[in-house]
Formats: structure tokens, C-alpha cells, sequence
């Protein structure tokens, strides 16, 4: 059937609760709620293979290290094997002694009693117990009335508390209540607060105990799920806000409901809308204190809100988290190989390409921004403030590798950043063109993304460096310079030469393997080479650009030297015209500088079509390659 053309035909908008004196859309979030992961439960229900008792107690294990202190690790009453997971925890001593298990029951007497027998021995447990209180869920799943179903509420609540009492006595457990109105989202709101009221009541007028009195450990929590996500966040929030309409006037739950210091409040949202996240974090902004979800978002139909997301954006503003997720690595594999579910490649800070960027303008911004982040670095400004990237990926465990990564749509600043980043050659900007058009050519020739490796080859191939299999047709054996006439006018290429001085330069040099002896002079090294080059093998080139950096310190310290050549009828001036770029490396800075300008030499002869050892009769061709 196709969509329909007016889906008002089957869909009613929600309607928003008539607020105009909201203020939590002015508040900022300022400190971690209570976390409950509920990975074991809502997580475990929804998986077509739910988890084995070893990927259980894996998983169990691997929130504890996270930093929970309060797991929902079982609905007891399901089946044997989450019974037995609750009495194997509790029996094997797996749990911490500042660490709360919480389990699911529905308001139903006999999964109730069951529900206690497994918490038997256990130091702290919340019994989590719920019903539907929607009008759909009253009319169509209980056939109750607004009453009836706030009978059922109070009378197993009332149960829940003669068992705490019962079970604590006897095995000497600390019990919390937690209530949840199922289908809160779709709840009326004003009937929401009775039903909450009324177990409040229902729990409080218990005897002998101070439970309720107000004590951290001892509040009543009242968990309000979007069952389903029928609404838009700040209807959510709006909802989580205030639970009664009185004479027109609007109450605010999180500050008139009676007694709001013995509650806590805690939110459970789903993902229907693709919301969670927004609708949870305006209900902390509302007054929610505590957030049930799951690691990654895995739950029912679209999932349960994902708590990576919720803690990492609070880190992202300089809030703790108190949940510990520098190593998403293992946090990926043990929710993977525990849930069978993969993690998808775009799932905010923990997918496999949310630190990268492929497209040009993103990788040239990220390599600026860490130039200047290194620089504020070294001032003493530790804050972090990159583009595209809202938080440090080293911080999750992500190394800088996969940050930026090169296909057809990146650009020169990409391509610099990874060279930078593999071969410490930092390419001056004009050769990060030249070397662009280079990596373009093949990423639009393979298609495909490539490696870091493909553009480490691509540069060697390209500027003969890098080992003997990258060699062009000239290579340098050996060379020798030495002091020769003086005029006075070094090029800047040259400036080590000083200006009173002329080099002579005597090289032994392969020709496609054939030895030869070439000798020349110069303001200074350069051109000196140059001038051998010309002299000895009729190559005619002069230098364009030159510029040179150390490569690491001490006595590892290298030079990197990187020119730009022109044959003899190119406009030195107009850098739009094509020259050759070269690169050297060597320990010595006259070594790097000569390496630089014969691979340079080098890259020019490879794009004509001389032959043989010698070079004399091709200098037109050269002439002519631009
Ligand atoms: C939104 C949530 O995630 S809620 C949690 C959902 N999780 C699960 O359901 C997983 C575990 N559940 C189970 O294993 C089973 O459903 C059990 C063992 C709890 C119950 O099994 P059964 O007794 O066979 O009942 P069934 O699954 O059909 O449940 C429906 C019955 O429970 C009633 N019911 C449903 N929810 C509740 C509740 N919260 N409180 C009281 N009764 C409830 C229904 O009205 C229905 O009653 P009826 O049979 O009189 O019409
Ligand atoms: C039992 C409740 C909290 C639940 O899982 C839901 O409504 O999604």
C-alpha cells in the first residue's frame, strides 16, 4: 500500500501540553545524572539470540569497569536463566558493594514473589515494578478504568514493600523501590501524577521502617518511560517538567509534587523518532536526576537511549561523566560479540568513521587547526578547539591516523597532513598542489579509497625517495665541493654558500646505470649541481623555489629540502607555469638540498621521453615538456 497523500487520515499529531511558563529551556546542563544501564534487560529483551549467561556476566563485568553503580541485570520472573543469572551474580560475589542490581517485575503477585527469591542474599537491590497507565494500554491491554489500573499499582506496591521488608530482615539486603507508569509518553499527564501519588503513598505508609525519610539511598524513583517516542523532545521535557494541569494553572512536577525531596526522578526514553538522546537531555534540563539506557543505544524496536552518546556530549562540555569510556575499542567489541548487533560506522563518537573526515575542506580545516592547536599547546592552552572535531578522539582511544583519510573528494591539505603525518615531510604549499593532482589521479583511477600506504608509494614513485626501487634515472653515488672564485651574488638557494664565495662541484652519478662524472660551478652547492647537470648531461634547469625543515632532533636529526625547477624558457615569475618539484632527505643539509634538486631533475626527465645515457640531444624535448 502506497504512503498516503493526507496521513492526517491515520495519524494524530500529539498534542503539546499548553505551557507558557516553562523555564528549563533557559537551564544548562551542570553535573552527570545517576546512570542505570539496563543493557541486561530492556537491551537483552529485544534480541532475536538473547545474551548466554557467559556474555552476561561479560557484559556485567565490562559496566562495572565503565562505572556504573546501578545495573539492571535481569526481569527474574522471564525464565530460568534470568533467575539464575541474578543468584549467580549475587552467589559468585561479582558484584561490587557500592554497586546496585536492579530487576524488572510486572504488577503481578506470583512474577513478584518470584522476583524476591532471586534477589535472595544480595547486599543492594532495586526492584523496578510497572504497568501501562496510558489510555490505550488501560482500554486495550488491561480492560481497566482509571481506577482499576491505579488499584493495581498501589496493591503490588504495597506487596513490593511487605517482601523488602520480609527479604531484608531475613537476608539482611538493602531494597529501593522503583515505579515505572509505562507508556508514560502517552500517559495524561495529570493522571500520570495521581498514579505516581498514589504508589508514593502506597510505598511510604509502610510500618517500622524510615524508608522514604529522604536519604539518598532510600528515595522512591520514579522512572518515567517514552515506552514509545510519540513526541518531539520538548514535549518530552515538557512532560517530565509538569505532570498536573490544576484550575488552568500549570504545577511543575519536579518542584510541586509533594515530598520531591524522597523521589528521585528518571527518565527511560526509546529511540522511535530517532529522539533519545535530544528527549533525555531536555528531561535532565526538566528535572530528571537519573537516566536509564543502554551502552550504544541497543533496545527495543529502535532502541533504548544510548548512554555513550548522553556522557560524551556532558564531556564535550567540560562535565564528568563518571562513566569511563577511554577505551571504546573494548567497549565496541564487548557490546558486539555480547549482543551480536554491529555498531554502525557513523554512531556518534564510537562508529569507526566519526573522527574521519574524507572531503577536502574538512581535512585542509582539521590540518589547520592542528598547526594551531599545537601552537596554543605550547602557550599553555590545553582547551581543545578543532574543526570538525567536537572532542579529542585520543580521548576515546582513537589514535589521529584515521582523522583524515584520502578518496576522490579530499584535497592538497588532506594529502599534506597524511604525509606530515607518515614521512614527517611537511610539502611547501605550492608542491602540496602539484602533489595533489598526483594522488587525484590515481584515487580517480582505482576508485576506491586509498591508504595511508598508496600515498607514502605515491610520493616516493613520484620524487624518487624513499629506497633504491624508487630511484629516477639519474642517481647520486658521490659528490664533492669545494671552495672555488668568489663574485658575490648567492642565490637564496644557496645562502650557506655565503656571498663571497663560488662552489666547484664534482659528482659521480648513474645514468640509467651507467656511471658518469660530471662537475660544475656555482654561487653555491646548487648551482653548482645545476650547473654539472647542464654541463655534463645537457640538462638545463634553474631553481624556482627552495625551502628546507629539520626532521626530528638530536643526533637523529635530518634535513628535508624540497625545490621547485624550471627549464630555461619558463616564466620564473608566473608560478602558475608548470615546474617540477623534488624532495631530499639526508643528514646533511648540502646533501638534502642536491638530493632535492636531482630529484627534481629526475621527476623532469621522467615526464619526456629521453633516452639512452646521455641527455645532450633532448634538451629541446625538455625545453618543450611544459
Ligand atoms: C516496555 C517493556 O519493556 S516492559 C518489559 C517487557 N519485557 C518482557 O515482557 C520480557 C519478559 N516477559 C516474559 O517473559 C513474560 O511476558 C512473563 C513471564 C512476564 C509473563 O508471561 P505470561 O504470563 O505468559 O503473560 P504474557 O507474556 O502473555 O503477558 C500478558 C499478561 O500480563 C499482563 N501484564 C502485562 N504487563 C503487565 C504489568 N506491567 N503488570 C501486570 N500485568 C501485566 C497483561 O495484561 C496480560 O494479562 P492477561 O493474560 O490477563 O491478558
Ligand atoms: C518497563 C519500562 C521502564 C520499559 O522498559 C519501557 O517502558 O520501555
Amino acid at each position: 500500500m502506497p504512503m498516503l497523500a493526507d496521513p492526517s487520515q491515520r495519524y494524530r499529531p500529539f498534542k503539546p501540553l499548553p505551557f507558557t511558563e516553562r523555564t528549563w529551556p533557559n537551564k544548562q546542563h551542570s553535573k552527570a545524572p545517576i546512570w542505570l544501564s539496563t543493557d541486561l534487560r530492556d537491551g537483552n529483551q529485544s534480541l532475536a539470540n538473547p545474551m548466554t549467561n557467559s556474555q552476561k556476566l561479560r557484559f556485567f563485568s565490562h559496566l562495572i569497569k565503565l562505572g556504573f553503580k546501578e545495573i539492571e541485570v535481569s526481569y527474574p520472573a522471564a525464565s530460568e536463566s534470568d533467575f539464575n543469572f541474578v543468584q549467580d551474580l549475587i552467589n559468585n560475589g561479582d558484584i561490587p558493594d557500592d554497586v546496585w542490581i536492579q530487576v524488572l517485575t510486572p504488577a503481578r503477585s506470583d512474577l513478584i514473589r518470584k522476583t524476591f527469591e532471586s534477589l535472595k542474599g544480595a547486599k543492594n537491590a532495586i526492584v523496578h515494578m510497572y504497568n501501562a497507565t496510558s489510555c490505550l494500554f488501560r482500554e486495550v491491554v488491561f480492560n481497566a478504568d482509571q481506577k482499576e489500573t491505579i488499584r493495581l499499582a498501589t496493591t503490588h506496591t504495597q506487596l513490593v514493600r511487605e517482601l523488602a521488608e520480609e527479604y531484608a530482615s531475613k537476608y539482611g539486603t538493602n531494597f529501593r523501590f522503583e515505579y515505572s507508569p509505562e507508556t508514560f509518553s502517552q500517559t495524561e499527564p495529570a493522571y500520570a501524577v495521581e498514579v505516581c501519588e498514589a504508589v508514593k503513598k502506597a510505598w511510604l505508609s509502610g510500618q517500622g521502617s524510615t524508608w522514604g525519610d529522604g536519604r539518598k539511598e532510600e528515595r522512591i524513583i520514579f522512572n518515567l518511560p517514552a515506552t514509545v517516542e510519540v513526541s518531539t523532545p520538548n514535549c518530552f521535557a515538557d512532560q517530565t517538567y509538569s505532570l498536573t494541569l490544576l484550575e488552568g494553572q500549570v504545577e511543575y512536577f519536579s518542584t510541586h509534587i509533594s515530598e520531591r525531596e524522597k523521589v528521585i526522578i528518571s527518565l527511560h526514553t526509546h529511540n522511535d523518532r530517532g529522539c533519545a538522546v535530544a528527549a533525555s537531555e531536555l528531561g535532565i534540563l526538566a528535572g530528571a536526576d537519573r537516566i536509564e539506557g543502554t551502552v550504544l543505544g541497543n533496545g527495543e524496536r529502535t532502541g533504548n537511549v544510548d548512554l555513550v552518546t548522553l556522557a560524551l556530549n556532558l564531556y564535550s562540555q567540560g562535565i564528568p561523566p563518571h562513566l569511563d569510556f577511554s577505551d571504546m575499542f573494548s567497549v565496541i567489541d564487548t557490546v558486539t560479540e555480547c549482543t551480536g548487533l554491529p555498531v554502525h560506522p557513523r554512531h556518534p563518537y564510537a562508529g569507526e568513521l566519526v573522527f574521519t573526515a574524507f572531503s577536502g575542506s574538512h581535512q585542509d580545516a582539521i590540518k589547520k587547526g592542528f598547526e594551531a592547536l599545537q601552537k596554543r599547546q605550547a602557550t599553555g592552552d590545553v582547551h581543545w578547539e578543532l574543526p570538525y572535531l567536537p572532542i579529542d578522539p585520543a580521548d576515546v582511544g582513537c589514535t589521529y591516523e584515521a582523522v583524515i583519510r584520502v578518496n576522490s573528494q579530499s584535497g592538497k591539505g588532506g594529502i599534506a597532513y597524511i604525509v606530515k603525518q607518515a614521512q614527517s615531510l611537511d610539502l611547501p604549499r605550492r608542491m602540496q598542489i602539484a602533489f595533489y593532482k598526483v594522488v587525484q589521479a590515481i584515487s580517480e583511477a582505482t576508485g576506491r579509497e586509498l591508504s595511508v600506504q598508496d600515498i607514502t608509494d605515491a610520493l616516493r614513485r613520484e620524487y624518487h625517495v624513499g629506497g633504491a626501487q624508487f630511484d629516477g634515472r639519474i642517481v647520486l653515488r658521490s659528490y664533492n665541493l669545494t671552495d672555488s672564485v668568489t663574485d658575490g651574488t648567492a642565490t637564496p638557494a644557496d645562502s650557506e654558500s655565503g656571498p663571497d664565495r663560488q662552489r666547484t662541484l664534482t659528482a659521480k652519478v648513474l645514468v640509467d646505470g651507467v656511471v658518469r662524472h660530471i662537475s660544475g660551478t656555482g654561487n653555491g652547492p646548487l648551482s653548482a649541481f645545476l650547473n654539472a647537470l647542464k654541463s655534463g648531461l645537457g640538462i638545463d634547469l634553474s631553481v624556482r623555489e627552495y625551502s628546507e625543515h629539520a626532521i626530528g632532533g638530536g643526533s637523529d636529526v635530518k634535513a628535508a629540502s624540497y625545490v621547485e625547477v624550471i627549464p630555461p624558457n619558463a616564466d620564473a615569475k608566473d608560478k602558475t607555469q608548470g615546474g617540477f618539484w623534488g624532495i631530499g632527505v639526508d643528514p646533511d643539509i648540502t646533501g638534502s638540498g642536491l638530493r632535492a634538486v636531482l630529484s627534481a631533475a629526475n621527476n623532469a626527465i621522467g615526464k619526456s621521453e629521453l633516452k639512452g645515457t646521455a641527455f645532450e640531444n633532448d634538451e629541446k624535448k625538455l625545453n618543450g615538456m611544459q
